[in-house]
């Protein structure tokens, strides 16, 4: 895939709060429909039923990944061969996959190997610099910075604001980054961009309703507090 088309453009993440009440095909396809009909450049969808249904109602590529709870790994992003295999026979052109440095029951090369085989745009699920660099070393198309904040290495940093200092150490290196994560407002998105981003995914703050209602609702409790001198 030509990936000139995504630079310095804005991916919907559309992954509802897994069995909450918006976790259903024809919410997914809707939000996704909404996003490209306001500008996306693509959208980002986990599930191959939820990706199959995708591909047939948009136009703009899908970043596919499948999410998975593991008894003896931390890794859930497409972390099997298979979930690669599946993910492009569902229609993504563009699959991501947990790159990080931990325990995983198949090693990243696999993973980018199988996915190369199958003609797909690779994206590397990132946390850190040292596992970006690996990644980029291997030849993954796209860096993300997905990961950050959510490993073991990278805990205890703030959630409500992007990892600026990964995107720039990735980008001045040269890598196309994909800034994801923790992005909460449109000025964030913008600054990830100036910090060199290739491109920018944006989850929660656009698709999840139950998130940003407790960001609502946690801003207004402390409100009450501060009125009440406590
Ligand atoms: C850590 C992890 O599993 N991230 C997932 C990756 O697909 C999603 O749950 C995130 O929503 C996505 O990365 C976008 O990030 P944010 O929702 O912060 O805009």
């Amino acid at each position: 895939m030509n990936l000139s088309g995504l630079e310095h453009q804005l991916v919907v993440s559309c992954q509802p709060v897994s069995l909450g009440p918006m976790d259903h095909p024809d919410i997914v396809v809707a939000m996704a429909k909404s996003a490209e009909l306001a500008g996306a450049g693509a959208v980002r969808i986990e599930g191959i039923n939820n990706i199959r249904q995708v591909a047939r109602n948009l136009h703009i590529p899908i970043i596919g990944i499948v999410k998975r709870d593991l008894p003896d790994s931390p890794v859930r992003i497409s972390p099997f061969l298979q979930d690669i295999t599946d993910l492009a026979a569902a229609g993504a052109s563009i699959v991501a996959f947990d790159a990080t440095h931990r325990v995983r029951p198949v090693p990243v090369e696999e993973l980018y190997r199988r996915a190369r085989a199958l003609k797909l745009t690779i994206m590397a699920d990132c946390a850190t610099l040292a596992e970006g660099i690996a990644a980029a070393q291997l030849g993954c198309d796209l860096i993300g910075t997905t990961l950050s904040g959510y490993t073991e290495e990278t805990a205890g940093q703030p959630m409500h604001r992007p990892d600026l200092e990964l995107i720039a150490a990735l980008a001045a290196r040269g890598y196309r980054v994909m800034a994801e994560g923790r992005i909460r407002e449109p000025a964030q998105a913008a600054a990830a961009l100036e910090a060199g981003a290739f491109a920018v995914t944006v989850g929660s703050a656009i698709t999840r309703v139950e998130h940003i209602t407790e960001w609502y609702l946690s801003a207004l409790a402390g409100a009450e507090k501060r009125s009440k001198g406590v």
